[in-house]
């Protein structure tokens, strides 16, 4: 069997708070297969976003193990790690962290050009993803700020599944939509999350979107508990 894309095992992740160490994540452990869409509900200021941090690889954990697509993020280069999130790591943030001159398939191809692809399999698979995302063609010649909240979240995820990422991670990416435009975001999440056989992790307030989840997760106080 191949191993879960992403796997935390008993990572504590400490930030210094005056003299002493505020502990955000306390002995976490998660593993999630591919293809599972897995949501992590908690209060503010539980540790949801330092967790998701932590599986990008955008902090290393004071302990524990971090595995992405089977590979030890411990030992691995700066460096190193960064080619590694750029494969296998996709994140969706809150809002538009869009580049706000590139158009919606110019995002897209961005990414590609930082891997130096050919630029006509580049263009050919932005523009499968921006249908898939079910942002309309008329569109894709668009900056953000001629998009909706909801179309730039489309583009997002677009842009977070461009390299064919093992592992996708959302950070409350519903939390500027309405309520029903963030419900078809979020399936459209779980259903890339099947397609594209990714190891998903939803950070979310909002309890509504829980359902969609395969799996809930509750984090308080640094500590992850089954929901
Ligand atoms: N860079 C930092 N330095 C010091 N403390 C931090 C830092 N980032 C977060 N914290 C603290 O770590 C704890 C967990 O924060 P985190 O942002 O992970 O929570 P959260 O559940 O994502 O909150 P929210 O839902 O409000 O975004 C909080 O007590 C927060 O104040």
């Amino acid at each position: 069997m191949t191993p879960p894309p992403l796997v935390l095992d008993d990572v504590l992740l400490t930030y210094p708070d005056g003299d002493r160490r505020l502990t955000a994540l306390d002995r976490v452990s998660l593993a999630v297969p591919a293809g599972e869409f897995t949501a992590v509900a908690g209060p503010s200021g539980s540790g949801k976003s330092s967790l998701l941090a932590v599986a990008a690889t955008l902090l290393r954990p004071d302990t524990g193990r971090v595995v992405i697509a089977g590979r030890e993020t411990a030992g691995l280069s700066p460096r190193a790690l960064t080619s590694l999130r750029r494969e296998a790591v996709g994140i969706v943030f809150q809002q538009s962290n869009l580049l706000p001159s590139l158009t919606a398939v110019e995002q897209l191809l961005a990414v590609e050009h930082l891997r130096g692809g050919s630029p006509r399999a580049a263009r050919a698979r932005a523009g499968e993803l921006l249908e898939r995302v079910g942002l309309d063609a008329a569109k894709w010649r668009r900056r953000p700020h001629q998009l909706s909240g909801g179309e730039r979240q489309r583009v997002n995820i677009a842009r977070a599944l461009f390299p064919g990422p093992a592992v996708l991670l959302a950070d409350e990416p519903t939390s500027a939509l309405d309520h029903e435009c963030g419900e078809r975001v979020v399936d459209l999440l779980a259903s890339v999350t099947r397609e594209h056989r990714t190891a998903t992790v939803l950070v979310t307030h909002d309890r509504a979107l829980l359902a969609r989840a395969d799996r809930v997760l509750l984090m308080r106080d640094g500590v992850l508990s089954a929901g």
